[in-house]
């Protein structure tokens, strides 16, 4: 069997005397789309930020596309085709929603703006290949109408779009998201979805998103992973978890005691 784009295994990340992920393992293969659910605290954002090197594990082996990155930087990891739309740069509320995307191709994770602004005079050469791509991403999130918008002039759910429109421009292998359709309305939830569908079924692109709304778990993902306490305690295709009796205690029955999602 081929291996997986990621294998995680046994991740620890401690704060201080609370132990966040407890020696938690998953795996993403090429082209799939993989969802993370547990409660409020269970550590899933923690988890993700870790694989990301963005929160330095305190144990256990993380490898991405064959490397071992548990020790990388996020702009090692950015390098080696993983994205992240959850601890992305901000945008930059007085620029245009184009530069914003422009920008993003080459703003990596621990890079710094001025580094960025001040390359782009080298840039000539791909930019209008970069801003093809950038209109082609608004339109595939719907955001074409405001291409010379100001990013600050946009709803929070157009910022959100644009948030995940920028963390593609990198064109990653595989894009961790946390809650991509939070804050926007259900419609565009769905859209934000189908979209990432899209590019699965097109370009082979892998995801792991942290998502509660189980119609969006059911609809569009191939494989959900549980999480309680830290650790992964339930996986598999989403109709069979959801049906689960684990996933009812942990996640339903958290849910009903006013932990959960
Ligand atoms: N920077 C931090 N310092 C100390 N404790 C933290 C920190 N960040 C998170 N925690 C704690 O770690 C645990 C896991 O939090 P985390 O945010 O990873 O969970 P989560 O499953 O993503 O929650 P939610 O669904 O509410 O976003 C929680 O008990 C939280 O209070």
């Amino acid at each position: 069997m081929a291996e997986p784009l990621l294998k995680v295994e046994n991740l620890v990340k401690n704060y201080g005397g609370l132990c966040a992920v407890d020696g938690a393992s998953l795996e993403v293969g090429r082209g799939r789309f993989v969802g993370l659910v547990g409660p409020n605290g269970c550590g899933k954002t923690t988890l993700l930020s870790s694989i990301y090197g963005l929160r330095p594990s305190d144990g256990g082996r993380v490898t991405f596309a064959g490397r071992h990155i548990e020790k990388m930087a996020p702009h090692q990891i950015f390098d080696l085709g993983m994205g992240n739309a959850f601890q992305f740069p901000r945008l930059f509320p007085k620029m245009t929603v184009l530069d914003n995307m422009i920008i993003a191709a080459r703003n990596q994770p621990g890079d710094h703006l001025w580094n960025s602004l001040l390359r782009r005079g080298k840039w000539h050469q791909d930019e209008e290949r970069l801003a093809i791509r950038a209109m082609q991403l608004l339109e595939l999130l719907n955001l074409s109408h405001l291409t010379f918008a100001k990013a600050g002039e946009m709803s929070g759910g157009q910022q959100k779009l644009l948030e995940i429109g920028r963390s593609l421009m990198a064109e990653p292998e595989l894009l961790l998201l946390d809650e991509p359709a939070a804050g926007v309305n259900p419609v565009l939830g769905r859209q934000i979805f189908a979209e990432l569908d899209k590019l699965k079924r097109e370009k082979d692109m892998s995801f792991l998103i942290i998502e509660h709304r189980l119609e969006l778990l059911i609809s569009y993902t191939d494989w959900v992973y549980v999480m309680d306490r830290g650790k992964i305690v339930l996986q598999g295709e989403p109709e069979k978890v959801i049906n689960d009796p684990i996933f009812f205690e942990v996640y339903i029955g958290a849910s009903a005691a006013g932990g959960a999602r």
